[in-house]
């Protein structure tokens, strides 16, 4: 982590006493300022910035300066979700990605961010900061107006940041609950998950016993299912709960490549082997070696490397492009596809000896529509995961939004359900989500074998027990909120066969699924 710098011990000591510094600040203010000032004198940048993402993740604002050895203050400079004006923050916060430019004076972007003074910034260095979820939370600027070398700070500084970041959160936490005003939040529920995977339905128990089979056993898997089903996640969790988790996992889409770059991608290349080829390039068979390569797409493999795939699932061999040498590796493929691979084999568009050899342990992954058991659960997980990303309130869910959702047919499986979650989220104002906040494609909406009128009747029957829930089983106070006479609302219920019970057990499963 030091090895760029010229006093790698001196550096360590001096970072050592900051990361104390930090964790003995006694407000945010503090912490705040601490960290520019630490991270403008570990790197000799006369500029130290840092910036941070709002709750809802739309803001960035500029937190804390430090300028030519002080605290600079200026306006509360915020940054809309835009970022049209900042690209270079844009890039660092979007991207995930450490940005460094040795020589800022002579390019192209525009740099608002820093503060106007007498001499031009010729470095700097940008690094995203994570909260304790992982996600990026804000970022952490240096300048400086010499070419500074700031590459070799990058890692240690990140560190440095981050934990400001979760000084941060604990100080804000420690306030909140000083004040008592604010609630606390609950615990997001734990939804019945496998390997890390959500669902308890009986295709995802069937699922998760496979995996289990091939934890610790180098065997190729087949991943097989409709897109979005969870083929990807799959291969990830074969790898992390494996034996081979400590050694890299690298994946590679078959379809996102034309022949020649997937070849030179997958199996690396000599010095000369084409033009442009003006070193060797390893590729990621041999990146993956020791641990796992998950290839998507398998079915869009082009015939000749499929042929080269071939020897490295027989003979562990892999030959670089304009080598005449192989060497052997040693790594787990798991392939994957949405495809029928048969009848590609049939159509001559698939080796058969590949796909003999690839089905050695296939694994199907059941289409959501199937397990509609799981709907709900995985709904309730990824609207909680998105709220706490957002770090907004957990969402509550009417019974009739969950309804809508089971009654679809999901043609783009978990993917999709993900995606309406998150839309539905931000369309979502209040806390409670309806199914208004979910506009399913009528045309593919499944009628789940219900005649018009029996479909009908369901969305009248959660909408007077959503109705009668909001109003504590008050019917006079739900009949008003309806504008219904007190007696057509009873007429209703009882045709609709809804009774107290019904009421008590949606209050449970509501206390249940913690909403
Ligand atoms: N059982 C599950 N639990 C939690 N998240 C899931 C589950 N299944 C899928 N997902 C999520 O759904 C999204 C799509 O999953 P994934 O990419 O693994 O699907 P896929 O089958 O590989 O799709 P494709 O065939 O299009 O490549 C991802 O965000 C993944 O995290």
């Amino acid at each position: 982590m030091f090895d760029r710098l010229t006093h790698p011990l001196h550096y360590a000591e001096d970072l050592l006493a900051r990361f104390t510094a930090l964790a003995g600040s006694r407000g945010s203010r503090q912490l705040q300022e601490r960290l520019v000032e630490a991270a403008s004198s570990l790197t000799g940048c006369p500029l130290g910035q840092l910036f941070l993402l709002d709750a809802t993740h739309t803001q960035l604002t500029l937190a804390a300066e430090w300028l030519d050895g002080q605290p600079h203050s200026r306006e509360a400079d915020t940054v809309s979700s835009d970022y049209n004006d900042q690209q270079l923050l844009q890039y660092c916060l979007c991207q995930n990605q450490v940005l460094y430019l040795a020589q800022l004076d002579n390019s192209l972007y525009a740099t608002p961010f820093l503060p106007a003074t007498n001499a031009d910034w010729r470095s700097l260095l940008c690094l995203p900061l994570h909260d304790d979820q992982q996600h990026v939370a804000g970022l952490l600027l240096l300048a400086s107006h010499e070419a500074l070398e700031l590459h070799g700070y990058a890692d240690s500084l990140q560190l440095l940041g981050n934990f400001a970041l979760h000084q941060l959160h604990l100080l804000q936490q420690v306030q909140q609950g000083q004040s008592s005003t604010t609630e606390v939040r609950e615990p997001a529920p734990n939804y019945p998950r496998g390997y890390g995977l959500i669902g308890d339905s009986p295709a995802m128990q069937a699922v998760y016993q496979l995996i289990g089979k091939v934890l610790h056993n180098p065997v190729t898997v087949l991943l097989t299912g409709e897109t979005g089903t969870g083929k990807e996640l799959v291969a990830r969790a074969i790898h992390d709960y494996g034996s081979r988790r400590t050694q890299p996992f690298i994946a590679q889409n078959c379809a996102a490549l034309p022949e020649n770059l997937l070849e030179s991608e997958l199996f690396g290349y000599r010095k000369g082997a084409f033009t442009g080829a003006d070193k060797d390039h390893r590729g990621l068979i041999d990146s993956a070696d020791g641990g796992t390569l998950f290839l998507d797409e398998i079915g869009d493999m082009p015939l000749a490397l499929q042929a080269k795939l071939l020897r490295v699932l027989q003979e562990g061999e892999v030959r670089p492009l304009g080598s005449s040498d192989t060497h052997m590796v040693d790594v787990r493929i798991i392939a994957a596809t949405h495809q029928d691979l048969q009848a590609q084999v049939r159509d001559g568009q698939f080796r058969e000896d590949l796909y003999y050899r690839l089905t050695h342990f296939p694994i199907e992954l059941p289409p959501l529509r199937e397990r509609g058991e799981d709907i709900r659960i995985l709904a309730m997980h990824f609207a909680d995961e998105a709220c706490c990303f957002l770090q907004r309130e957990i969402c509550r869910w009417s019974d009739s939004a969950l309804e809508h959702l089971a009654g679809y047919s999901f043609p783009g499986n978990v993917r999709e359900l993900k995606g309406l979650i998150a839309r539905a989220l931000l369309l979502c104002d209040g806390n409670l989500l309806l199914p208004e906040h979910f506009n399913l494609p009528e045309t593919i909406s499944q009628p789940n074998g219900l005649s018009l009128r029996e479909r009908m009747e369901r969305v009248e029957r959660n909408l007077l027990l959503d109705c009668l829930q909001r109003n504590q089983g008050n019917q006079t106070s739900a009949a008003s909120e309806l504008g219904l006479p007190r007696r057509t609302l009873l007429y209703r219920m009882q045709r609709l066969n809804i009774s107290p019970a019904d009421l008590k057990s949606r209050e449970r499963n509501h206390v249940q699924s913690g909403q």
